[in-house]
């Protein structure tokens, strides 16, 4: 039997207001055109996943919505726009009946088998309980997953990683370290190159710092 393929919900801010903690953090780059490839290079590691059937960006950003459509992604308003639980509350609604799953935009080391191995690992239960990646630190979350007729139930920011736990969701184990790599600081950056970077957030870097994208 084939393994069940997966919605991906993945929402990204306006340019202009997201990855504020990361603005500057590349000397000479435009903060949009970082923020913009952070999601860009996201979004290409999700649509290559095998276990990846559909990617529904949530955006208000005409750059992201392009940059998503082009890749192959639907993309759905940041309706009714109250933040990332809402917008990730409003891609769930809309996705296809069946295993759907919540994705930060910011992994720009993203692996398409990382996520494939943390999906199937999140159907490995078949219990009806959802299922969440920490971040790297363990205290946030890059990934929610809800097995098919369970509601998504998100409670990212903040301290999100216990907030899944009391809400029922169980955290999965796997040795994924480009999906645990969030990017919010210059830090978790540098973190992210050493573990390779996606192209476009590559090129960015390169292009601030020369020298970087040789060693
Ligand atoms: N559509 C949508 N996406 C959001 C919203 N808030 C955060 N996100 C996305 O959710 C992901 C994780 O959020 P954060 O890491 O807090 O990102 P951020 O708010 O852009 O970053 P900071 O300004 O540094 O807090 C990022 O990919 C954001 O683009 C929102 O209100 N709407
Ligand atoms: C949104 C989240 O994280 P951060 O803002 O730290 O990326 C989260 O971990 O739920």
């Amino acid at each position: 039997m084939s393994q069940p393929r997966w919605a991906v919900v993945v929402p990204v801010k306006r340019l202009s207001a997201a990855k504020s903690r990361l603005r500057g953090a590349l000397p000479g780059v435009p903060h949009e055109d970082l923020a913009l490839a952070l999601a860009a290079d996201t979004l290409r590691a999700v649509l290559a996943c095998p276990a990846v059937a559909e990617a529904l960006v949530v955006t208000d950003d005409a750059r992201v919505a392009a940059a998503a459509r082009a890749a192959g992604a639907q993309v759905l308003p940041d309706q009714p726009d109250a933040g990332l639980n809402a917008a990730f509350r409003h891609g769930a609604a809309h996705a296809p009946a069946g295993w759907v799953a919540g994705l930060t935009a910011d992994l720009p080391a993203l692996r398409p088998t990382e996520l494939a191995g943390a999906l199937l690992a999140a159907q490995a239960g078949d219990d009806g309980v959802r299922r969440f990646v920490a971040d790297a630190p363990g205290l946030g979350t890059v990934l929610l997953a809800a097995p098919p007729g369970v509601d998504l139930e998100p409670r990212f920011g903040v301290g999100s990683a216990a907030a899944h736990t009391a809400s029922g969701a169980l955290p999965l184990p796997g040795d994924w370290p480009s999906l645990r790599r969030d990017v919010d600081t210059a830090d978790d950056l540098a973190a992210a190159a050493r573990l390779g970077l996606g192209p476009r957030t590559a090129a960015l870097v390169a292009a601030a710092c020369p020298a970087r994208s040789t060693s």
